[in-house]
C-alpha cells in the first residue's frame, strides 16, 4: 500500500484533510498523495502544510489514482462522479467514498456499474491519528482491495466493517458525527465555567484537558464508562449533584434522539438523490 497512489477529490476540505495530515503523519509518502480542489489559494496552503501535490484538475487525477478518495459534499457528489466516469471506468482504481447519505447503488449508476467501491465514514480525529472509520465493501470489491481501504483507515486510526450498508448510518451516528458532540459539549462546559467567573483561557485548559484524560482513561480502563463515572462520585457529593442535573435534565434520552436524528438525516439525505 506505500507505493499506492492516492487520489483525494476535495481533498483540502475538512474531512479529505484530515484524513491526508493523519496519513502523512504517519509516514505515508506525500508525494504520492494528490489533492483536488477548485480554490487554487486553498489548494496551495494545503499542499504548504502538508507536502502533498495538488492539482484543480479531477480527470487529469483521476487518471494516475490507484485507490481515488471521494470526499466532497453529498450535494455535490452526483456531478462530479458523472464528470470523472469516463476515465474512473478506464483507470478501475478503488473507489473509496466519504460521504453520508450516498448509497452504492448511486455510484453504480453515476460512475458505471463494474467499479470497485468501498464506503468509508471516518472522522475528523484522523487528523491526529486517533480516528474511528467505519468501512462497508460493496460487490466486486476484493480481499486485497478491502485490505488497502483498512490500511489506510488503521493509519489514521481505528477501522470496523460493517455488514450491511445501513451499518454506515449508525457509523455515521456515533463516530462520523460524534467528535461534535463532544465538541458542544466542551463548548457548553467552556461557556459556562467563564459564566461562573472563570478565565476563558483557563476554561478552555480546564475543559480538554480533562476531556483528553477521560478519554484517555475510558481506552486504558477494564471498567465500563459507567463505573469510571460512579468512580468519581462521592455519595452525597458534588459530582452526584451535577449527574443528577444532567439526568433529571434528559441528557440520556436526548442523547439518544440526537443521535436518532443523525441517522435518520443519513436515510433521508439516500431518499433525496435525483438518481
Ligand atoms: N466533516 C466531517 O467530519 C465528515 C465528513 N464526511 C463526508 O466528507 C465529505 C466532505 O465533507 P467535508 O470535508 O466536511 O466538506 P468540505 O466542504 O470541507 O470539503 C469538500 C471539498 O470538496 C472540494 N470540492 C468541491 N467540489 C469539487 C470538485 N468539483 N472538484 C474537486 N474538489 C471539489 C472543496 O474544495 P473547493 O473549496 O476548492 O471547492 C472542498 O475542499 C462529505 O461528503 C461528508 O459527508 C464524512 C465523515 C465526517
Ligand atoms: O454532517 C455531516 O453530514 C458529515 C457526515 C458525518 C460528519 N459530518
Amino acid at each position: 500500500m506505500s507505493e499506492a497512489k492516492m487520489v483525494f477529490i476535495g481533498g483540502a476540505g475538512n474531512m479529505a484533510g484530515a484524513v491526508i495530515g493523519g496519513l502523512v503523519a504517519s509516514g505515508y509518502p506525500a508525494e504520492r498523495i494528490v489533492a483536488t480542489g477548485r480554490n487554487e489559494q486553498k489548494l496551495a496552503d494545503f499542499a504548504a502544510k502538508t507536502g502533498v501535490r495538488t492539482s484543480t484538475d479531477n480527470d487529469a487525477a483521476v487518471a494516475e489514482a490507484d485507490v481515488l478518495v471521494l470526499s466532497v459534499k453529498p450535494q455535490m457528489m452526483k456531478e462530479l462522479c458523472q464528470s470523472i466516469a469516463a476515465r474512473v471506468v478506464e483507470r478501475q482504481p478503488l473507489v473509496i467514498s466519504l460521504a453520508a447519505g450516498i448509497p452504492l447503488a448511486a455510484y453504480r449508476r453515476w460512475l458505471g456499474a463494474g467499479v470497485p467501491i468501498v464506503r468509508a465514514m471516518p472522522n475528523t480525529p484522523a487528523l491526529v491519528g486517533t480516528g474511528v472509520t467505519g468501512l462497508y465493501a460493496g460487490e466486486g470489491v476484493t480481499g486485497d482491495q478491502k485490505q488497502v481501504a483498512q490500511k489506510i483507515a488503521e493509519a489514521v486510526g481505528i477501522a470496523i466493517w460493517v455488514e450491511e450498508e445501513s451499518g454506515i448510518d449508525r457509523v455515521i451516528a456515533v463516530s462520523g458525527s460524534g467528535p461534535a458532540y463532544y465538541f458542544q459539549f466542551m463548548e457548553s462546559m467552556i461557556d459556562a465555567a467563564e459564566k461562573a467567573g472563570m478565565a476563558r483561557a483557563d476554561a478552555e485548559r480546564l475543559t480538554l484537558q480533562t476531556a483528553l484524560g477521560a478519554a484517555k482513561l475510558a481506552v486504558a480502563s477494564d471498567v465500563d464508562v459507567g463505573q469510571l463515572k460512579r468512580n468519581v462520585m462521592s455519595p452525597n457529593g458534588t459530582t452526584e449533584r451535577a449527574i443528577q442535573c444532567f439526568q433529571s435534565g434528559g441528557l440520556p434520552e436526548l442523547v439518544e434522539r440526537a443521535m436518532g436524528d443523525c441517522a435518520e438525516r443519513a436515510a433521508e439525505m439516500a431518499k433525496e438523490l435525483d438518481n
